[in-house]
C-alpha cells in the first residue's frame, strides 16, 4: 500500500485498523499531517520516528484522547471515531502507556478492577487474571501489592488489564524502555502469542534492533508525515535511522580523552531509603577521574534514583562520604553542590528535572540560577535565563517554538534533550545523569552521547546511570552494577561481554526470569 493509503491497494476487510488523511495541528506545529496506514490482524507493526515526529499524537488519536482536525479511521472495516478512551476500549482498542497508571497501595486485582467498566466479583476476577497470565506466560500474583513489583511486573499488570478486554488492536508506547533485556524477551514472546491469535499490535519504540528482530512492518513518520512503510527485517538499523532523520547518522566519537586525577570520591556512602518503596544505599564506594565516563547499570529500582539523589545533594550523607576535588560535600545541599561543580540530571524529566507548567526559560533557573548567574541578589535575570534557554535549544537541537514554550508542550525526547543540555552547558566538574537517552530517538541519542563524551574530553568526570546496556558499553570507560543498593567494584569496559554484565547485575530479579524461561 502507498504510504498515504490513497490508492487503496489493500482491501478494507484485510486490515484491523486503517487511517486515511489524519491531521492534527497544535499551535505552531503540524503534529500529524495527512497520515494514512493500516495494521493487519496478527501483525506487530512498529511506529517509528524522531522525537516530535507525531507518534504519540497518532496513537492518542486512535485511542480517543486526541480529536483529529481531519481524516478518517476504520476498525474492522467499520468507520471508527472514538469520542474518548472508553469508546475506544469498547470498540476493541487497548493501550499500554509509557508511564504506568497503577495505585501503589492496592493489589494487582484491585488495580485491574479499577480499569474495567463493570468488573466481575473479586474471586472471578482473580481467576480470570490467573487464567490470562498463565495463557500468555505472564506470571503475576493477583494478591500482591503494586508497590512490591518490578517495572516488568507492573507492565504485566497493564498488559493483563488490556488482555481482559480481548482487544482487536493493542497499542504499546515504548514498552521496553523500562525493562531488562530478559523482561523484554518475555514481552515479545507474549506479543507473538497474542498476534498468533489475530490481535494486531501497534508498537512505538526507538530501539531499532528490537524492531528489526520482532516487528513485521514499520511505518516511519517524519515531521508529522508518513515517509515510508517497510519490512524492518529487510532493512538495516542504519537504513531505518536514515529514513527517520532524512539523512545519515554519525557514529559516536570516543577519541581524544585522557584519564586525569580523581575528581569525585565516594566512600562508605550509606543512606536509608527515602520512602517506603525506595532503596537503601549500602556502603557505596567509587572514584571518578577527570576525563572519564563511569557507567552504572542495574535493573530498575535497585538504587539508581537514590544514588543520583545522594550525589546531587537531595539526600545528605555522613561526613567524608562525598568528596569533590578534595572538598567534602556530604552535608551540602543541591545548590551548594552545583556551585561547587557537581551537577546532576535525574531520570524523571517532567516533575523532577523540569516543572511542566513553567517555560523553558524559567526551567533554566531550577539548576542554573547561581551557577549560570541567572539570578543576582535574589532577583531573576529574565534576559539571561531566556538567552541560556536559547543556547540550550540551539546546541541540543531541541525542537520547540522557543524559550517561552512550557516544558509540558515538548515531546518527551525533546524535553530530555533540553534537560541534559541545560546541565552539559553548565560546565560541570562532575556530571551525573540517570537514563540520559530514555525515550530519545536514535539521532538525538547519538548527539546526547556525543555531548557527554565531548564533556569528558574537556576534562569533566561523567557518571552515566542507565538501563540501556548497549549505551553503557558505548560510552563508559569503566562499568559498575547496582544491585539492591550496593555498587559492585568498577571494571574496565574494554572486553566486557553482555554475559559478564548480566552476572554483575545478577540476583535482584533473576528469580522471576528464571521461572519463566
Ligand atoms: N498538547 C500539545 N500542545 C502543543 N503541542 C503539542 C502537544 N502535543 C504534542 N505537541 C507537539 O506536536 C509534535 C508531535 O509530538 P508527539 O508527542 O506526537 O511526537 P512523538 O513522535 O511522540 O515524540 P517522542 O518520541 O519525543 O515522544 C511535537 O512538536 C510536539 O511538541
Amino acid at each position: 500500500m502507498s504510504p498515504h493509503g490513497k490508492q487503496g491497494a489493500i482491501r478494507v476487510t484485510e486490515a484491523v485498523f486503517r487511517a486515511e488523511g489524519l491531521s492534527k495541528t497544535y499551535p505552531g506545529v503540524r503534529a500529524n499531517d495527512d497520515i494514512g496506514f493500516s495494521v493487519r490482524p496478527g501483525e506487530i507493526h512498529a511506529l517509528l520516528g524522531e522525537n516530535g515526529a507525531g507518534k504519540s499524537t497518532l496513537v492518542k488519536t486512535i485511542y480517543g484522547l486526541v480529536r483529529p482536525d481531519a481524516g478518517a479511521m476504520w476498525l474492522g472495516g467499520a468507520p471508527y471515531a472514538p469520542a474518548d478512551p472508553r469508546a475506544a476500549r469498547s470498540a476493541g482498542v487497548a493501550m499500554v502507556f509509557q508511564h504506568f497508571s497503577l495505585f501503589d497501595a492496592m493489589t494487582v486485582a484491585e488495580n485491574v478492577a479499577l480499569g474495567m467498566e463493570s468488573p466481575p466479583p473479586r474471586g472471578a476476577l482473580a481467576a480470570r487474571i490467573a487464567e490470562v497470565s498463565a495463557a500468555y506466560g505472564l506470571p503475576l500474583n493477583p494478591r500482591r501489592r503494586i508497590a512490591h513489583l518490578s517495572a516488568g511486573e507492573r507492565q504485566r499488570v497493564e498488559i493483563i488489564r488490556c488482555l481482559l478486554q480481548n482487544p482487536r488492536l493493542l497499542i504499546m508506547d515504548e514498552p521496553t524502555s523500562v525493562l531488562t533485556p530478559q523482561e523484554g524477551e518475555i514481552l515479545f514472546a507474549t506479543l507473538r502469542q497474542l498476534a498468533a491469535h489475530g490481535t494486531a499490535i501497534l508498537y512505538i519504540s526507538h530501539k531499532l534492533e528490537e524492531i528489526r528482530a520482532h516487528c513485521d512492518r514499520a511505518t516511519i513518520l517524519r515531521q508529522g508525515r508518513v515517509v515510508a512503510s517497510v519490512d524492518p527485517r529487510e532493512a538495516t538499523a542504519a537504513k531505518l535511522a536514515s529514513l527517520m532523520v532524512g539523512g545519515t547518522l554519525r557514529a559516536v566519537d570516543r577519541s581524544g580523552r585522557s584519564r586525569g586525577p580523581a575528581v569525585l570520591n565516594v566512600t562508605g556512602l550509606s543512606a536509608p531509603a527515602p520512602s517506603a518503596e525506595g532503596t537503601t544505599l549500602r556502603e557505596i564506594e567509587l572514584s571518578l577521574h577527570a576525563g572519564e565516563v563511569l557507567g552504572i547499570g542495574g535493573v530498575a529500582g535497585n538504587g539508581q534514583q537514590e544514588l543520583l539523589s545522594a550525589l546531587s545533594g537531595e539526600i545528605r550523607s555522613p561526613r567524608g562520604t562525598v568528596v569533590l576535588s578534595g572538598h567534602d560535600l556530604s552535608a551540602a545541599g543541591p545548590e551548594a553542590r552545583r556551585s561547587a561543580g557537581l551537577l546532576a540530571a535525574p531520570e524523571d524529566r517532567l516533575g523532577h528535572a523540569a516543572v511542566p507548567g513553567m517555560s523553558l526559560a524559567d526551567n533554566t533557573l531550577l539548576t542554573g540560577a547561581t551557577r549560570q548567574k541567572l539570578a543576582r541578589n535574589g532577583m531573576v535575570d529574565r534576559a539571561a535565563a531566556t538567552a541560556y534557554a536559547e543556547r540550550v535549544i540551539a546546541s541540543f537541537d531541541v525542537r520547540t517554538p522557543g524559550p517561552r514554550t512550557a516544558a509540558r508542550a515538548l515531546s518527551g525526547g525533546n524535553l530530555q534533550k533540553f534537560v541534559i543540555g541545560r546541565e552539559v552547558l553548565g560546565r560541570p566538574t562532575v556530571l551525573v545523569v540517570n537514563q540520559p537517552t530514555w525515550g530519545v530517538d536514535a539521532g538525538a541519542a547519538a548527539s546526547i552521547r556525543q555531548a557527554l563524551l565531548d564533556l569528558a574530553r574537556g576534562g569533566a568526570g561523567i557518571i552515566v546511570i542507565s538501563q540501556d546496556l548497549d549505551e553503557l558499553l558505548e560510552l563508559s570507560d569503566r562499568f559498575a552494577a547496582l544491585n539492591a543498593g550496593r555498587l559492585s567494584p568498577a571494571v574496565e569496559t574494554e572486553g566486557l561481554t553482555l554475559e559478564r554484565i548480566g552476572l554483575m547485575l545478577g540476583g535482584a530479579h533473576g528469580m522471576e526470569v528464571a521461572n519463566v524461561a
